[in-house]
């Protein structure tokens, strides 16, 4: 068991009088302690490699049910690989430990690691209360060779403009006796302890040259990786939020592509997949739309901040936003054309969350496809394994109950392909309409009426022969112009459609 080690004998890491072999040997033996501030979907599989990584870790949360989780050994987060097992094996061996007194925490570390969420407000503005009273806490016990390193994404210039010269003012100190390093998250849920150990090599920028040395010295500890370092704090803010603007740009191209699919007579996934063989050529995946804090929201950590036009970045937001009406459109065509008004509709959506297996429903196309349906009229109900409908404006159904529901139904949307899902017995369900958001289920040998939007990747066109000619190109095309003039109404990333519990923003 490794003897926590007093601040008082703490080894600093911003001091490059400190031989770095001697640095490694302290991070590595538990002699430099370390606050992690942030115990959620990230956060807890970072404190917890840190903790296999330096052997003397607190973790911060405000959330005292997380901290009593974890200091009971156990973990919060579901659908993570190994975590359970890592979280219990940390405590168990007095290596982690959680608590909500930041300050407390912050006064015994002498490396601070901030991974708590950036969130937008209700201008689409990013929503920095979260760090900066992270900040707080962390300034309130800065001492000199201190380091203080960002993972949450943050917008281009935060740590240079907002978080340094907060953590002087409040600490006391200079800019020139702590570190400061943006050292963003290269971390997808559902893999985020392979990707924290080493997927992918691991970004440091600091606000000065000894930051960014620091700050290498304890992800080259940390990573199985290569350690990437960049010129500085801004340069690395800029990376990680270019990595979701290129995602949120291209999955925009994929859907406008895919929007294509009914007028083309084609399957639009089937024109990608061969698209993509060659390498300079690698569409995304067209879909119902964006979800999650990341993707749908970094964009705004530059749109409307910066000088030059971002049309681009800014039309791509648009098509992903105005998914989710597209998909009731197309619903509505299809039991228009079974005969049935979707005013008069029962509907249940399928997955709810934004990514199969992650709970989590922050921007979740699902929601609005679930607000879009309700203005219109329609019964809707909801499916989801890792969160209740009802909070989000559905009617509960479980999943095993779907057979004996389904004679009530009118017509179901695959919005989140949860692995459950696949056990839906599609040939006992009473024939209805199906709009498939993700190719994710195959209806042949059915009596539904089955829509694939964007087509399927075994080639066939959205919805069966005839079915289409339903609705002309025309009234396609003057859809999508009014899904595209008012599909973009919701600019916020999701934050402001969940009902029931809402971002702190
Ligand atoms: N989720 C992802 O896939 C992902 C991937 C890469 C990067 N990130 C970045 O990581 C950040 C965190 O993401 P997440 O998915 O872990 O968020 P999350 O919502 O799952 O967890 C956030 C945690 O922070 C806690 N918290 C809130 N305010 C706090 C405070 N003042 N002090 C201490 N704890 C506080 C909350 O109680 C919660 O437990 C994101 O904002 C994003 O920038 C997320
Ligand atoms: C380190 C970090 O920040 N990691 C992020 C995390 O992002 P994430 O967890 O938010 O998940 P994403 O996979 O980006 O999905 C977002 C939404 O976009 C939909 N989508 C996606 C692809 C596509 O082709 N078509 C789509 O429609 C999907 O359904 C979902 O709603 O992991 C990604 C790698 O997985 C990273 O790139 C991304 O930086």
């Amino acid at each position: 068991m490794t003897e926590r080690s007093s601040p008082s004998d703490a080894v600093s890491l911003y001091d490059a009088s400190v031989d770095e072999a001697r640095q490694r040997e302290a991070l590595a033996g538990g002699e430099v302690p370390v606050a992690v501030y942030g115990l959620g979907k990230m956060g807890l599989p970072l404190a917890a490699v840190y903790a296999e990584t330096t052997g003397n870790v607190t973790g911060v949360d405000i959330d005292p049910d997380v901290v009593e989780t974890i200091n009971s050994g156990e973990s919060h987060v579901v659908g993570e690989p190994g975590l359970d097992e890592l979280v219990a094996e940390q405590v168990g061996t007095d290596r982690l430990e959680a608590t909500t007194d930041g300050a407390a925490a912050a006064a015994d570390a002498r490396v601070h690691v901030i991974i708590v969420p950036t969130l937008l407000d209700e201008n689409d503005e990013p929503n920095l209360a979260t760090v900066e009273s992270v900040v707080d806490d962390i300034a309130a016990g800065l001492e000199p060779g201190d380091l203080v390193i960002a993972e949450s994404t943050l917008p281009p210039g935060t740590c240079r403009d907002v978080l340094e010269p907060h953590l002087q003012q409040e600490s006391g100190l200079e800019a020139d006796e702590f570190g400061l390093a943006f050292c963003p998250e290269r971390t997808s849920s559902g893999r985020a302890l392979q990707d924290i150990r080493g997927a992918y090599p691991k970004v440091v920028g600091g606000v000065d040259d000894e930051s960014t040395r620091a700050a290498t010295v304890v992800y080259d500890e940390l990573s199985s990786n290569e350690v990437h370092p960049v010129s500085d704090a801004t340069t690395a803010e800029a990376v990680k939020v270019f990595e979701g603007l290129y995602r949120d740009v291209n999955i925009g191209l994929a859907n406008e592509l895919g929007r294509l699919a009914d007028e083309l007579g084609i399957s639009v996934r089937e024109a990608i997949d061969t698209a993509n063989d060659l390498p300079m050529c690698q569409l995304h995946d067209p879909g119902p739309g964006v979800g999650g804090h990341c993707i749908p929201y970094y964009p705004h950590f530059l749109l409307g901040r910066t000088e030059e036009p971002m049309d681009l970045t800014h039309t791509a937001r648009r098509v992903n936003d105005g998914m989710p009406r597209v998909v009731v459109d197309r619903l509505e065509r299809q039991l228009a054309a079974s005969g049935v008004d979707l005013a008069d509709a029962s509907v249940v959506v399928l997955g709810l969350t934004y990514r199969p297996g992650v709970e989590e429903t922050r921007a979740s196309p699902a929601l609005d496809i679930v607000d879009e349906l309700t203005e219109r009229g329609a019964d809707v109900a909801g499916v989801d394994p890792l969160v209740d409908p009802a909070e989000y404006g559905a009617r509960p159904v479980a999943l095993e109950d779907l057979e004996d529901e389904s004679d009530a139904l009118d017509a179901a949307v695959v919005v989140t392909p949860h692995e459950g899902f696949d056990r839906i017995p599609w040939a006992d369900l009473e024939p209805m309409v199906v709009v498939d958001g993700r190719d994710a289920v195959d209806l042949a040998g059915t009596d539904h009426r089955e829509y694939t939007l964007a087509g399927s990747r075994s080639g066939q066109p959205p919805a069966p022969e005839g079915a289409a000619a339903d609705a002309t190109a025309s009234e396609t095309l003057e859809s999508e112009a009014e899904t595209e003039a008012t599909g973009a109404t919701r600019t916020d990333g999701g934050a402001g459609t969940e009902t029931g519990a809402h971002d702190d923003v």
